[in-house]
């Protein structure tokens, strides 16, 4: 089983530490390899650059991969999207210079745009109706219209600073993009695939939770399980030689705040929380 991962760039990191939290160790560096050998004998890192992933895992160079959405979608290979990472995330825009001629996609007829993904920009002119003629470039998208290369750009923008930096305003939306892990149709229902889905999503769910752990005297058991919110019950252990109890939950990270107040309200002591490495619901 192989799983190509972004070799450089942004989604380098992100991506081993992802790998490295769900369980699966790389063994042998990563840095400026080709492959890494994972705590995992049945499973190989490949590492290649984000754009070439989805090719990999449709050619079958790899079962699996991990990249942008835009990369699978701009490939035109038929992937299976298994799960999204939640990281990486971005936009693809059509944009062009502020203060200029083009407002809205039909002012585009007749013109050119540039673009680092032209399938995807044909795509949505398809959809249009408008068909201006669509440039492919490599990088630096966004200095084509200021050198009368293109009258608009498709490019990707988060933030927005590099827009503003470059006089370019939003025309409109084309894709939503985040990370996420790809397979092939066929192998999408492979065990080995499903248990290594199943350890990136837990690490994804953990990152949403705490573990909270307390006190509380036998008397204020109730009272104290009627402040802890989410998933199911507590667990409730005596502890030895005392009248008091131990009490272990799950919950949202959004809640810790409040609860931890009320739980104190509620008789509660010697209160803990802790983060969650992995959590397989
Ligand atoms: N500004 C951004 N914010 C969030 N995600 C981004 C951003 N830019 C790119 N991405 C995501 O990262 C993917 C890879 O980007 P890209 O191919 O530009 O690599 P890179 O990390 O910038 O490295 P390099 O350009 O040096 O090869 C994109 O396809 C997109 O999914
Ligand atoms: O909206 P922003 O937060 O400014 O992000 C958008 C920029 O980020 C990416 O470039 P990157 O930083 O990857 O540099 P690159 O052109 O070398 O790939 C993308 O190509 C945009 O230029
Ligand atoms: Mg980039």
């Amino acid at each position: 089983m192989r799983i190509a991962v972004p070799n450089k760039g942004r989604l380098h990191q992100p991506t081993t530490d992802l790998l490295e939290r769900a369980g699966l160790h790389l063994l042998d560096g990563a840095d400026r390899k080709l492959y890494a050998n994972t705590v995992d004998p049945d499973v190989t890192v490949l590492f290649a650059r984000a754009a070439d992933i989805p090719a990999y895992v449709a050619d079958g160079a790899a079962e699996i991969g991990v990249t942008g959405y835009d990369q699978a979608k701009e490939s035109e290979t038929e992937l299976v999207d298994l799960l999204d990472l939640e990281f990486g995330q971005c936009q693809l825009v059509l944009a062009a210079p502020e203060d200029g001629p083009v407002e809205q996609v039909s002012d585009l007829a007749g013109g050119t745009v540039a673009t680092e993904f032209p399938a995807i920009a044909r795509e949505f002119f398809a959809d249009e109706d408008v068909s201006p003629s669509v440039a492919e470039v490599s990088g630096a998208t966004e200095l084509t219209p200021h050198v009368d290369i293109a009258d608009a750009i498709i490019d990707i923008t988060s933030t927005g600073t590099t827009l503003r930096m470059n006089r370019l305003a939003v025309v409109e939306e084309v894709l939503d993009s985040s990370v996420r892990l790809f397979a092939r149709p066929e192998t999408a229902d492979d065990p080995k695939v499903k248990q290594i889905k199943t350890a990136l999503q837990s690490v994804l769910t953990a990152a949403d939770k705490r573990y909270l752990m307390m006190n509380v005297h036998r008397e204020q058991l109730e009272d104290v399980r009627s402040v802890i919110p989410g998933m199911g019950g507590p667990t409730v252990m005596d502890i030895a030689g005392e009248d008091a109890l131990a009490v272990h939950a799950v919950v949202d990270e959004t809640e810790v705040f409040e609860t931890i107040a009320q739980l104190r309200d509620h008789g509660a002591y010697d209160i803990l929380v802790t983060e969650i490495e992995r959590l397989v619901e």
